[in-house]
C-alpha cells in the first residue's frame, strides 16, 4: 500500500523569528548593562540603602535568569498541521479502538448535568462507535452522578444519530442548545425542537433529582442503582463498576439502529484510612478497569467540564500516532486548555492565550509539550511505563474483540477487584506504572517521566477548538488553582525528579531547562514581592535605588521595561487578547505571584519538611450565587470571602498607595524637589503598582456589594500598611 505512507501531518516553523532573535539579543545587552550598573554602583558600607540595593540586584538577577530560560521557548516555536482527509482515505477498519476517560469528583462543584454533557460530547465523536468506549470515574461515588449517566445513556440513543445526521457542532447538548436559539439551516425544525425538548426534560429531571437529593423509587429496581446502600459517602464506599451501554451487546443500538459506544460508570473504593491520590488515583483506576473491558491502545483523558467542541479531534490525534514515518516515537498528543466562559476582557487572565499560542509551541520544539491533564491522547502501553525502542511496533488492532467479550456482570465483578483500596499495595502503580502520585501536578510529572523514557509528545492547536472547559469565575478560585499548579511544578523541581538532575542523560539540556519554567513560578513570588514593596518604601525615605532619570544608565532600565511590556502587549493582542485584557492579565500576574505562588512555595517547603500532606482543591464549575455571576459578566472582581491571600493583596496595594502619597508629599511639600531626578523611576514604579491595583482600592473602600472585600480585610490591611509606613518613616 503505497498510499499509506503519505505523511499524515506536517510541522512548520514559526515565521518572523529572525526579528525576534535580534530583539532578544538587544534585550540581553540591556540586561548585562543593568547588571554592570548594579554591580558598580552599590552604596558603600554605612551608606543608606546598601542592603536594599543588594536585594534589588538579587531580584533582578532572578528575573534575568528567568527571562533567559523563557527565550529557549520563544526561540523557534513549531506548529503542527494534520491531514485527516488522508487518514479518512484509508480503510476505516484499520482505525484503532479508543478509550475516553472523564473524571469527576464532586457533584456540587461539578454538577451532574455538566458532567453528562461532556460525556455525550465524547460519545458523539465522528468515529466508529463500536471502536469507542467512554468511562466516567466518579470520585464522589455519588448516586446522583450515576443517575445522570443512566439518563445520558438513554438520551444518547437519540442524540448521537441527530449529531451525525446534521453534523452538529459542538456535540455537548448543553453547549449546543445554549449557543443556538433556533435550528441551523440544515436541520429539520421539528426534529430540532423535539431534540431540544428531550434534552431539556432530561436536564430538568436530573436537576430536580439532585435538588431533592433522592432518586425516584421506581428506578431502584433498575440494574446498577442497587449498588448504593445506606451510609455510603464520598469518602467511604465500596468499588462500583457499571456498564451502562455494552457496545459488544448487539442490542445496544441507537434509534437508527446503529451501534453505540460502550459507556461505563466507575467509582473506585474509598475508605477514610486509605489515601486515594486524587485525580492520579482515579486515572490509574480507569486504566485498569478499561483494560478489562475494552483495552484500547489509545486513551483520551478529559476533565468533566472540558467538553469536546470538535468531533474531529480523535482523527486529528490519530494522524500523529499512525504516521508511518514520524509517529513511532510520539507518546501523547496534547490539545490546549481552552475555556467557554471567558468574558471579553478576561478579568482573571484565565484564557492562557499567549501560553497556548506561543509558549507551548515553543516547548513543542524541545521534544513536545508537557502533559496538561486534560485534552490529551495517550498510548496505553506507554502509560504502563514502556521505554522507547525504535523497533517497537504498535498493534493498532489491539483491544478486546466484540465476539470474545465476557458477560457484562462477570466483567463488572472482575473490574471491581482492580479498584479496591488495597489493589495497588506492593505494586508499582503510581510510581513506575500509570500516573505518578504525590505531586499536585500529576500531569506534568507523568509527562516528564514519559519524556525521560525516550518518548516525544506533540502539541496540536487547530483553529476549531478541540475542548472547552470552565475557567474560575472568582478571584479566590483562580488564586487557589494557580497555587496548586505552582506548588505541583515547584515540588517537581525540589524532588528527585528535578528535570536538571533526573533528566540528565535522558533529555537534552535545553529540554531540562524549559521543564523548569513553570516550576520556577512559585519561588518567583519572593523577588516579585521584594520589587513590589522595597522600592516604594525606599521612595518614602528618599533612598534612590535606580539611576537618575537623566543619567545614561536610565536607558537600559527604560529599554528593558518598555521592551518587555510592549513585546508582550503585541504578542497578547496577536493571540486574541484585548488591550484591557492584557492589562487585566498584568494585574493577575502580580496577584498570582504575590499570593498563589507564595503559598505554593510555603506549601511545597512544608510538605518537604513533612509538616503537611498534599491536597487537591477542586475548582468549582458553577457559581453558587446569581449576583456573583452577574458581576462576573460585568467583569467586576469577585472577592466575597475573607481569604488570607486577600490580606496580602490589600496590604501590598495600600502600602504602595501610602508610599506614593508620602513620597510625593516629601518632594513637593517638604521642598525636596531636587530629589525628583534620583527618585523618578521609583515614583513611576509605585504609580504603576497603584494603577494596577485600582480594583483593589475600589473593593476596599467604595464597593458595597457582596463581592467586595470584607470589612475585616479592610481594617486589618489598613493596620498592617500603616504600621509598615510608620516604621519606615520613623
Ligand atoms: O480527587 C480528585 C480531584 C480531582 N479530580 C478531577 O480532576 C479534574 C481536574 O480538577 P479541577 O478542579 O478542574 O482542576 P483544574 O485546576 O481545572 O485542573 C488542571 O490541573 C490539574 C492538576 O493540577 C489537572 O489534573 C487537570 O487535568 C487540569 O485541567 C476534574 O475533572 C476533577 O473531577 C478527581 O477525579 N479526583
Ligand atoms: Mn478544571
Amino acid at each position: 500500500m503505497g498510499e499509506s505512507h503519505e505523511p499524515l501531518f506536517e510541522t512548520k516553523q514559526a515565521k518572523g523569528r529572525f526579528a525576534y532573535k535580534l530583539f532578544a539579543c538587544s534585550m540581553l545587552v540591556g540586561i548585562c548593562l543593568i547588571w554592570f550598573y548594579r554591580a558598580t554602583h552599590v552604596p558603600g558600607w554605612g551608606e543608606r540603602g546598601r542592603w536594599a540595593w543588594i536585594g534589588i540586584f538579587v531580584a533582578e538577577l532572578w528575573f534575568s535568569f528567568y527571562w533567559i530560560i523563557i527565550q529557549l521557548i520563544r526561540w523557534s516555536p513549531i506548529y503542527h498541521y494534520t491531514h485527516t482527509e488522508k487518514l479518512s482515505q484509508r480503510d476505516e477498519t484499520g482505525l484503532p479502538n479508543v478509550d475516553i476517560f472523564v473524571c469527576t469528583a464532586d457533584p456540587i462543584a461539578e454538577p451532574p448535568t455538566l458532567v453528562i454533557s461532556t460525556i455525550l460530547s465524547a460519545m458523539a465523536y465522528n468515529y466508529p462507535p463500536e471502536k469507542l468506549s467512554v468511562y466516567l470515574s466518579d470520585d464522589a461515588g455519588s448516586i446522583m452522578t450515576f443517575y445522570a449517566l443512566w439518563e445520558a445513556s438513554r438520551f444518547a440513543k437519540h442524540w448521537l444519530p441527530f449529531c451525525k445526521q446534521y453534523n452538529v457542532e459542538p456535540r455537548s447538548p448543553a453547549a449546543y442548545f445554549s449557543k443556538l436559539c433556533k435550528p441551523g439551516d440544515a436541520c429539520n425544525p421539528t426534529e430540532w425542537s423535539s431534540m431540544k425538548n428531550l434534552y431539556e426534560e432530561m436536564a430538568n429531571r436530573i436537576d430536580s433529582v439532585v435538588m431533592l437529593g433522592k432518586i425516584p423509587e421506581e428506578l431502584k429496581a433498575n440494574k446498577g442503582f442497587s449498588e448504593w446502600s445506606w451510609g455510603m459517602t464520598s469518602r467511604n464506599h465500596p468499588p462500583i463498576v457499571q456498564i451502562l451501554i455494552d457496545g459488544r451487546d448487539h442490542g445496544s443500538i441507537d434509534s437508527n439502529g446503529n451501534a453505540l459506544p460502550t459507556l461505563v460508570y466507575m467509582a473506585r473504593e474509598k475508605r477514610p484510612q486509605h489515601h486515594h491520590h486524587f485525580k492520579a488515583g482515579a486515572m490509574n483506576a480507569l486504566i485498569r478497569v478499561s483494560s478489562e473491558i475494552s483495552n484500547s491502545p489509545i486513551i483520551l483523558n478529559m476533565d468533566c467540564d472540558m467538553y469536546s467542541n470538535n468531533s474531529e479531534s480523535i482523527r486529528q490525534a490519530l494522524c500523529f500516532f499512525m504516521d508511518e514515518e514520524k509517529g513511532h516515537d510520539i507518546a501523547f498528543v496534547q490539545y490546549p486548555q481552552r475555556f467557554d466562559n471567558i468574558t471579553k476582557n478576561d478579568l482573571y487572565g484565565s484564557s492562557l492565550n499567549a501560553i497556548n499560542e506561543v509558549e507551548i509551541p515553543g516547548l513543542d520544539s524541545w521534544g513536545g509539550p508537557p502533559y496538561l491533564g486534560t485534552g490529551c491522547f495517550h498510548r496505553r502501553g506507554i502509560l504502563y511505563g514502556r521505554k522507547y525502542s525504535k523497533d517497537y511496533k504498535e498493534d493498532w488492532k489491539a483491544g478486546i474483540e466484540r465476539k470474545t467479550a465476557k458477560n457484562a456482570c462477570i466483567l463488572e465483578e472482575k473490574a471491581k477487584s482492580l479498584i479496591t483500596c488495597t489493589f495497588e499495595h506492593n505494586t508499582q502503580w503510581g510510581q513506575e506504572i500509570g500516573l505518578k502520585y504525590d505531586c499536585a501536578a500529576e500531569d506534568v510529572i507523568t509527562g516528564l517521566l514519559i519524556h525521560c523514557r525516550g518518548w516525544k509528545s506533540v502539541y496540536i492547536n487547530p483553529p476549531r477548538r478541540a475542548f472547552l472547559g470552565v475557567a474560575p469565575t472568582t478571584l479566590a478560585e483562580s488564586l487557589v488553582q494557580y497555587k496548586r499548579w505552582s506548588e505541583g511544578n515547584f515540588q517537581i523541581i525540589l524532588s528527585k525528579y528535578c528535570p536538571l538532575i533526573f533528566g540528565r542523560g535522558k533529555i537534552k539540556l535545553g529540554r531540562q531547562m524549559v521543564y523548569c519554567i513553570y516550576g520556577l513560578w512559585a519561588p518567583s513570588s519572593l523577588p516579585t514581592l521584594y520589587y513590589l514593596v522595597i522600592p516604594s518604601l525606599c521612595l518614602l525615605n528618599g533612598i534612590s535605588l535606580f539611576p537618575k532619570i537623566m543619567s545614561p544608565w536610565a536607558i537600559p532600565f527604560a529599554y528593558i521595561a518598555m521592551g518587555k511590556h510592549v513585546y508582550e502587549l503585541v504578542e497578547s493582542l496577536q493571540c486574541g487578547d484585548t488591550l484591557a485584557g492584557w492589562w487585566n492579565l498584568q494585574r493577575m500576574w502580580i496577584l498570582r505571584t504575590t499570593t498563589s505562588f507564595l503559598y505554593g512555595t510555603i506549601a511545597t517547603i512544608l510538605k518537604l519538611l513533612g509538616f503537611s500532606k498534599m491536597g487537591f482543591t477542586i475548582t468549582a464549575k458553577v457559581s453558587a450565587d446569581g449576583n456573583a455571576s452577574k458581576r462576573y459578566e460585568q467583569e467586576v472582581m469577585e472577592f466575597g470571602s475573607s481569604s488570607s491571600m486577600f490580606l496580602i493583596i490589600a496590604v501590598a496595594a495600600l502600602l504602595n498607595l501610602f508610599c506614593l502619597v508620602g513620597g510625593l508629599h516629601r518632594l513637593v511639600v517638604d521642598g525636596r524637589i531636587m530629589d525628583l531626578g534620583p527618585l523618578f523611576i521609583q515614583i513611576l514604579l509605585c504609580a504603576l503598582v497603584v494603577a494596577i491595583h485600582l480594583p483593589i482600592y475600589e473593593a476596599l473602600f467604595i464597593r458595597k456589594d457582596k463581592g467586595s472585600l470584607p470589612r475585616s480585610v479592610t481594617f486589618v490591611s489598613l493596620g498592617f500598611a500603616m504600621l509598615a509606613y510608620l516604621i519606615t518613616i520613623a
